[in-house]
């Protein structure tokens, strides 16, 4: 059987509507592509406690009211990711690379010419629509 993670994520706007995105290392699993932070809920965690816990460590944010927006499971060849994606309504102070990833505020209209992995093409399409209709 294939490993299937659960994953919690962020989609962090700002006032400019700008979105918070990260450079995923190149050793890690879809290494170089652009994601939205966040990672693997632990056990013993709700998915708003995972979210919130995986922003204040990868990059520094405070979430301070965030809504589920859509959960996605995606079938990789090595694994299977449940991505909980949460829309960030609020939160508190200034973003920085905990891990020493490159991060970046993107214009919305300019996401999609970031290379994301494959499970995050259905984040892209609802965003696009969301904001820029
Ligand atoms: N954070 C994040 N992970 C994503 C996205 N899209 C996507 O397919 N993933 C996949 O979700 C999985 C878990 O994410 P992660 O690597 O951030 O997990 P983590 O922060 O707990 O990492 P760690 O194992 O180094 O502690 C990875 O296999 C990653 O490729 C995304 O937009 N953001
Ligand atoms: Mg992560």
């Amino acid at each position: 059987m294939k490993k299937r993670l659960q994953v919690a994520v962020a989609i962090i706007v700002n006032n400019d509507e700008q979105v918070l995105i990260a450079r995923r290392h190149a050793h890690q699993h879809q290494g170089d592509l652009w994601e939205f932070p966040g990672g693997k809920r632990e056990a013993n965690e709700t998915r708003l406690e995972a979210v919130q816990r995986e922003i204040h460590e990868e990059v520094g944010l405070q979430v301070e009211q965030a809504e589920p927006l859509m959960q996605i499971i995606h079938d990789y060849p090595e694994l299977q990711v449940e991505l909980d994606v949460w829309l960030v309504s609020e939160f508190s102070g200034e973003a920085t690379g905990k891990e020493g990833q490159p991060l970046v505020w993107c214009p919305l209209a300019e996401l999609s010419a970031r290379e994301f992995p494959a499970a995050n093409m259905q984040i892209i399409e609802r965003l696009t629509n969301l904001y820029l209709v």
